[in-house]
């Protein structure tokens, strides 16, 4: 791979980058890549079951699921399978993988150890979420040892194309990290849909109630992502003593409300994700 160490974009990156399983998380990457402005001409995309929009990237200059003795050196090598298809996946991903070769794993659970072992390279641990395919993801990064200064750079312009990037020094937090941002944005999609089902309970029809809620959980966010103000703040500024949010919120935070429900949900995740690896 031919960079300069004060490489900062997509665009810098010279040689084969591979992207193996196309899939939700997979097709976000590959989609802010080339919007970011990876050269269509370095990606080499395995996916056995690639979607209308995966074949389509194909039918430009993307190579899809090529011969493996056609794929040549691969710079980067980007893997978005399933945890659970991985130990299938790794024999065909191995020999892709050359001593200069960054390794990029998104998958939960799946350990800097187990990815050295089944694929080597130099490996950076990655956990994105969804909100990459409109660019506002948040992902967080922990780098094996051995990975250098250049190899890093390469793994952030590649993770930073579908959004924000946090470093991690400690892989022991990526357990937690999944069970936040990894899992998420599930959390906010069903307050969404617990939002429109009790608007329909409080009598709305069901279509505005669905616009409600989503237009409201939508709209929550965007202010969030917008306001200097924490959520607890932007929470206070909704709530008029004596008024209907008070009301709400003594249900919502209640002795087991929402903050019991959230503390069991993400241990839950937590405890999911350090199954994953054993
Ligand atoms: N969906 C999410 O919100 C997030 C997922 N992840 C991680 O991303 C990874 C992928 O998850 P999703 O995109 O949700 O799953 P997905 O099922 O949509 O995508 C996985 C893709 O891998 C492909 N695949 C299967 N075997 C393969 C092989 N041998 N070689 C190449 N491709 C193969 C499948 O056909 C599929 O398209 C998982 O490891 C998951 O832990 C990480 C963060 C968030
Ligand atoms: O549910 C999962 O296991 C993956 C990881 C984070 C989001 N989806």
């Amino acid at each position: 791979m031919t960079i300069t160490p004060d490489m900062q974009t997509l665009a810098d990156i010279s040689g084969t980058v591979v992207l193996a399983g196309a899939g939700k998380m997979g097709s976000a990457l590959l989609t802010g890549w080339l919007a970011r402005g990876l050269d269509p001409k370095r990606v080499i995309v395995i996916e056995p079951y690639p979607s209308a929009d995966t074949r389509s990237f194909a039918a430009g200059d993307i190579r899809l699921n090529p011969a493996a003795e056609e794929i040549g050196d691969v710079a980067a090598l980007v893997i978005a399978v399933k945890p659970q298809t991985f130990g299938d996946a790794a024999p065909t991903l191995r020999p892709l993988v050359g001593s200069p070769t960054l390794v990029v794993s998104i998958m939960a659970g799946t350990t800097i150890a187990m990815l050295d072992t089944a694929c080597g390279g130099n490996i950076v641990r990655a956990m994105p979420n969804t909100p990459a395919a409109i660019g506002r993801g948040m992902t967080v990064a922990v780098a094996a040892k051995g990975v250098n200064e250049t190899q890093r750079t390469v793994a952030d312009a590649l993770l930073r194309a579908t959004g924000a990037v946090e470093w991690v020094d400690d892989e022991a937090l990526m357990d937690a990290v999944t069970a936040v941002s990894g899992s998420g944005p599930a959390y906010v999609f069903l307050l969404a849909e617990e939002l429109a089902r009790a608007g329909v309970s409080a009598g709305l029809p069901a279509d505005l109630a669905a616009k409600l809620a989503r237009e409201t959980v939508a709209g929550s966010g965007e202010l969030l992502h917008r306001s200097d103000l924490d959520a607890a703040t932007l929470r206070q500024n909704v709530t008029s003593p004596g008024g209907t949010t008070a009301a709400a919120l003594n249900v919502l935070m209640s002795e087991h409300g929402l903050k019991e429900l959230m503390t069991r949900a993400v241990a839950a995740a937590t405890k999911r994700s350090q199954e994953l690896a054993k």
